[in-house]
């Protein structure tokens, strides 16, 4: 008989710290300017200023009549947005009709709208109140103007103000890439799973997670067990591997034979910033950097283990490449949960006006509990029953 020698248990990072490594372990992406539908959802790299004042001239703010002096007036013509500008100013006693939006000639006073005009034959007579339904140059957002503060999210409605001020491209932090590899002989990725084989439950949720947390999965590759396939694609040039910033390999993390991942990071010369956490599930979580450049994060293959491995390594390492500040959401814990004396353990909860509730079916293999909750509970080792860490789930 062969007697194998394993390696002599190493004492995982505790949770705190291997989010703080993780979020530690990048820095913000450079700044890029992008097109509109490219910056959606991702921080602006310096403060959004208004290239041209709103509105750009003196324009109407109603449909009738811009005025000059008292009433009645003689009519002079007609102005529409987009149209011809009056040719001069106006005299006091003339009028021009005016459409809204289109700008006011000089010496207007006043516009009457068509609700309180009287019109007859080439004239109008009404009530002219001074200023009245003009919106000056600026009055709305002077030229110049920071709007948008460096750091603000670029949400659809920041999109629409951006155009409004004359920018068609937008100086953000890009998405991190994401490159993500599925490791495995046993997962399938199409179909009712046959007896042995299981399908995949990790490569279907990281796409949406990363994109909630930043950044964008480049490509998803499924490789078969065994070191070479891993090797050839952690050692792939920047291009082989578009260009992602974060590598992902799910699955392959443990000690099992068929567990390379380690083994092709020690031989690509990988430095390890993570090996193993003390959390349940996904204690043998890893975080590395390669020495080609990109972040390695290895998640465990049982599913909810992967997700808390992602919200562990990944996120925080997201949050930071794309500039998001670290926030931190506390609350109270009811039912009957326990701590570990070791280990942080991640209880999938819903959160109600009564505190965070388990949601229960939250073994590791199975995304259940997951999937029934809005947060994972951080229960530290040694809990006392206090308020209690939240972190959302997307
Ligand atoms: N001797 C030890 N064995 C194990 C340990 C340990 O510390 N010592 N840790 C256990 C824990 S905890 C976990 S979690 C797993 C992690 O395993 P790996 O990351 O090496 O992943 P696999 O062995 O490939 O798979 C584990 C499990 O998950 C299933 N799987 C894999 N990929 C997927 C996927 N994409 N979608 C759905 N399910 C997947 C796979 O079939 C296995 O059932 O190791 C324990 N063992
Ligand atoms: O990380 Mo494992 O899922 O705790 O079983």
């Amino acid at each position: 008989m062969t007697l194998v020698r394993h390696d002599p248990v190493v004492e995982a990072m505790s949770w705190e710290a291997a989010r703080r490594v993780a979020a530690g372990s990048v820095q913000p992406l450079g700044a890029v300017p992008v097109p509109p539908a490219e910056a959606l959802g991702c921080r602006l790299a310096g403060p959004l200023r208004a290239l041209v004042a709103v509105p750009g001239v003196d324009v109407s703010a109603m449909d009738g009549y811009a005025v000059a002096g008292d009433g009645p007036w003689r009519l002079a013509g007609r102005v529409l947005a987009g149209g011809e500008a009056h040719p001069g100013p106006l005299a006091a006693g003339e009028a021009v009709e005016i459409a809204t939006g289109a700008p006011v000639p000089a010496g207007a006073e006043a516009v009457v709208p068509y609700e309180r005009a009287v019109a007859g034959a080439g004239s109008v007579d009404g009530v002219a109140e001074a200023g009245r339904h003009i919106r000056r140059r600026g009055e709305d957002i002077p030229e110049g103007a920071v709007v948008l503060e460096a750091g603000a999210v670029v949400t659809p409605v920041a999109l629409g103000l951006a155009a409004a001020l004359g920018h068609d491209d937008l100086l953000v932090r890009p998405r991190p890439g994401v490159l993500v590899l599925i490791t495995g002989d046993e997962v399938v990725h199409k179909g009712r799973p046959g007896a042995g084989r299981v399908r995949d439950a990790i490569g279907p949720f990281l796409p949406g997670l990363v994109e909630w947390a930043g950044g964008r999965v480049t490509d998803t590759v499924h490789l078969p067990d065994g070191p070479s396939a891993l090797r050839a694609a952690l050692s792939a040039p920047p291009e082989g591997r578009g260009g992602a910033d974060v590598v992902v390999v799910c699955g392959a993390s443990s000690k099992g034979p068929a567990d390379h991942l380690r083994g092709v990071l020690a031989a690509l010369g990988a430095d390890v910033l993570v090996d193993g956490v003390a959390v349940r599930p996904g204690h043998p979580q890893a975080l590395a950097r390669l020495p080609h450049g990109p972040l390695v994060a290895g998640l465990p293959g049982n599913p909810f283990a992967a997700l808390g491995a992602a919200l562990t390594l990944l996120v925080p390492a997201l949050r930071r490449l794309t500039g998001t500040p670290a926030t931190r959401e506390t609350g109270t814990l009811g039912g009957d949960v326990r701590s570990h004396p070791r280990d942080t353990r991640l209880v999938p909860v819903r959160r109600t006006r009564e505190g965070a509730v388990p949601v229960g079916h939250d073994r590791p293999g199975s995304l259940w509990g997951a999937a029934l909750a809005d947060a994972l509970a951080v229960v530290p080792p040694g809990w006392d029953g206090e308020r209690i860490e939240l972190i959302e789930l997307p």
